[in-house]
């Protein structure tokens, strides 16, 4: 007993001892692509989703200090100005603006919209980065299931409000910020908002799968009007997002060391958002700045249709 305690022991402080020497290889690793592009967006509008924290927030401040006018959509105003203050303190000659929108909310989408349109003669770059993880079983203001709600239906209506704007902006280019999860989630038709069982990670999972699908069928329709379209996965990030899981979050701090940095996370929003080699580029994934892999289910042309009939139903939409 005595002996297996020591070599236990032993064996933990030899791996603790390789994770030192090898901490910045991991760093290495784990940073990923960086996006190099050196674009400027001088006279370019942006529009990013919950750019108050982690991703968002260093999206925002790297497209604005490339010179982009930067509105951060932020369900809280108040956050949302502080993390517009920090940017500006950061780069004064930055122009960042933030504005209210709560995905879990179409009234509050609809209001943002009208907002918008009535202030900005173009949009040349939006960013559907807001997203929720492994919430308790909650509904949106109109009943959606939280995950489904805010990470696909909620960046779906908006981009339907805005789709005009961004065509006669042209050439425009949309990011829809999905994830790794996107793999293990389906579609469950049946039980979109998960009435019948709730599993926080599975309907995580279905709702990134569903922002592959919406890109993949979105730019589809798209096809010859000078709009893109991709999706991201941004690496594993330590950032907030997962508030809402005590596991998780032991995960991510123990594992800390392993994960990017919001601000290396935020590459492959960026280099989608701006990199010239994209610029006819559209229906794709990406991961570390280069196209990633997507789950079969992810490729699916009938399901995405599917969940595009579902989601205009949900909102009481048509868009076609
Ligand atoms: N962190 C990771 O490891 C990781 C991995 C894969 C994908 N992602 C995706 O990256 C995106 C950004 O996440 P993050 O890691 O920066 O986490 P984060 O929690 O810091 O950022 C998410 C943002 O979304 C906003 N948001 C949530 N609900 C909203 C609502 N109803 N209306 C408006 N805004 C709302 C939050 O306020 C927050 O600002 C998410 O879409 C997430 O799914 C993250």
């Amino acid at each position: 007993g005595m002996m297996l305690l020591l070599l236990i022991v032993a064996g933990l402080g030899v791996v603790t001892l390789l994770v030192i020497l090898f901490a910045p290889h991991i760093r290495k690793y784990a940073a990923g692509g960086v996006c190099r592009s050196t674009v400027s967006l001088d006279g370019k509008t942006v529009l990013i989703t919950g750019a108050n924290t982690g991703i968002g927030k260093e999206t925002a401040m790297e497209l604005a200090v490339r010179g982009a006018r930067v509105i951060m959509a932020c369900r809280d105003v108040d956050k949302g100005e502080e993390a517009a203050a920090s940017i500006r303190a950061a780069h004064p000659e930055t122009q960042v603006e933030v504005r209210e929108l709560d995905l879990a909310d179409t009234c509050s989408i609809r209001a943002f919209a009208q907002k918008f349109l009535g202030e900005v003669n173009h949009l040349h770059i939006l960013i559907h980065n807001a997203g929720v993880m492994m919430c308790p079983y909650t509904k949106t203001i109109d009943g959606f299931e939280m995950h489904i709600g805010v990470n696909h239906l909620g960046h779906f209506l908006l981009t339907s409000l805005l789709i005009g704007l961004l065509k006669r902006s042209a050439p425009a280019r949309i990011v829809v910020v999905s994830s790794l999860a996107h793999n293990f989630g389906w579609i469950r038709f049946h039980d979109l908002h998960s009435q019948g069982s709730y599993n926080s990670g599975l309907a995580y999972c279905q709702s990134k799968l569903a922002n592959v699908l919406f890109t993949r069928e979105l730019a589809r329709r798209l096809k010859g009007t000078d709009v893109t379209v991709n999706s991201v996965h941004p690496g594993t990030v330590n950032s907030d997002l997962t508030r809402h899981s005590t596991l998780m979050t032991i995960f991510f701090t123990v594992f800390a060391t392993f994960l990017k940095t919001p601000r290396e996370g935020a590459q492959t929003s960026l280099y989608c958002a701006v990199a010239d080699e994209l610029h006819s580029v559209s229906g794709k994934h990406f991961s570390d700045c280069a196209p990633a892999f997507v789950a079969p289910q992810g490729r699916s042309e009938e399901t995405a249709r599917r969940l595009w009939d579902v989601s205009c139903e949900l909102l009481g939409i048509e868009w076609d």
